[in-house]
């Protein structure tokens, strides 16, 4: 694979202007939380999907695009951001109560794997997890120490399938969007209309389903194999009534640089993954401008 010479933090810190996101609607019955203008839940209807690995390049797609990013790692079975980000250590909190998010290749991101020591088994109740994670969500300093911080899109990578935990939190948790990520097997087996189901049931509007590891693309020549045929993602989209919004290539640098802790999107911006990232994280985006504007207030500051 090329080497790319210029980070992608320096190249987002030289050329990229802000621009502020609008924030849109959540749940009926739910408030926005004054530090998010705009949060999108990642979810799957089972494990092993790439759930996370897309959710990490995605965050870093969209903050490509001038907008201030964080990401959630809500994952309480298998929590992988940290080392997908490279980040190690504890969070800082100044006062024992709000905790400052870490950073990492230009996006804010927490974790509960950086809560907690690396090697102990996280065996939670739901009612503990849960809690656990919208105290995570809500005591987080996201997007600065100012009182009118704020970030643009926090990207949450939910606990894979659809058990108690995956509906209290997509209940409890005030989200613009959801965003379902699936494989081609995981289409055939029908497991992502689970997911597509508990949004459903919970209000929660869903944004599209990204169909991840859809073509194979050689690491030697570059020859691209859509080893499970193709259009699956698109069809299963349609029948779901439901916008495919992305179809991620089954990519050995994708793997390699989420486990040394630089995301593809972060290591070789120029590369086709990351393309595939930047067009999807786009179409997620374009959707959510479809979906109605939160409501302003007076003394609100979501303009
Ligand atoms: N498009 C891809 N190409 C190559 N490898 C990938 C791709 N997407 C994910 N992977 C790899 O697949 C493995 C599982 O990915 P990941 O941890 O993101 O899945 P997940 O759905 O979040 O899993 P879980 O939530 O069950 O822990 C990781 O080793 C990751 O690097």
């Amino acid at each position: 694979m090329p080497r790319f010479p210029r980070t992608f933090e320096a190249r987002r810190m030289s050329s990229i202007p802000r621009r502020p996101a609008t924030a849109h609607a959540v749940q009926p019955g739910l408030k926005p939380l004054p530090r998010i203008r705009n949060l999108i839940a990642v979810g799957s209807g089972k494990g092993g999907v790439g759930k996370s690995t897309t959710a990490v390049n995605l965050a870093l797609a969209i903050a490509a695009e001038g907008a201030r990013v964080g990401v959630l790692d809500a994952d309480v079975y298998g929590p992988s951001i940290p080392t997908m980000l490279g980040l190690t250590g504890r969070p800082d909190s100044p006062d024992g109560k709000q905790i400052v998010p870490m950073r990492a290749h230009g996006i804010e991101a927490m974790s509960i794997g950086l809560m907690i020591e690396e090697d102990s088994p996280l065996i939670w109740r739901g009612p503990m997890a849960t809690s656990a994670l919208t105290q995570l969500l809500e005591q987080t300093l996201w997007g600065g120490a100012g009182e009118d911080a704020q970030l643009d899109y926090l990207i949450v990578d939910l606990p894979p399938g659809t058990g108690d935990i995956q509906l209290t939190l997509a209940q409890k948790i005030p989200v613009a969007g959801a965003v379902i990520v699936t494989t081609p097997q995981d289409v055939a087996t029908l497991d992502a209309r689970k997911a597509l189901k508990m949004f459903e049931k919970v209000h929660v509007p869903v944004l599209g389903l990204v169909e991840n590891m859809a073509v194979h693309v050689c690491s030697n020549c570059g020859h691209v194999e859509h080893l499970f045929g193709q259009g699956g993602g698109q069809r299963i989209a349609a029948q779901y009534g439901v916008p495919l919004l992305g179809s991620l290539p089954l990519d050995i640098g994708i793997r390699e640089q989420g486990d040394v802790g630089t995301p593809i999107f972060a290591f070789a911006p120029d590369s086709a993954a990351a393309e595939a990232y930047r067009a999807t994280a786009r179409a997620l985006l374009a959707e959510l401008e479809k979906r109605p504007r939160a409501q302003v207030s007076l003394g609100a500051q979501l303009l």
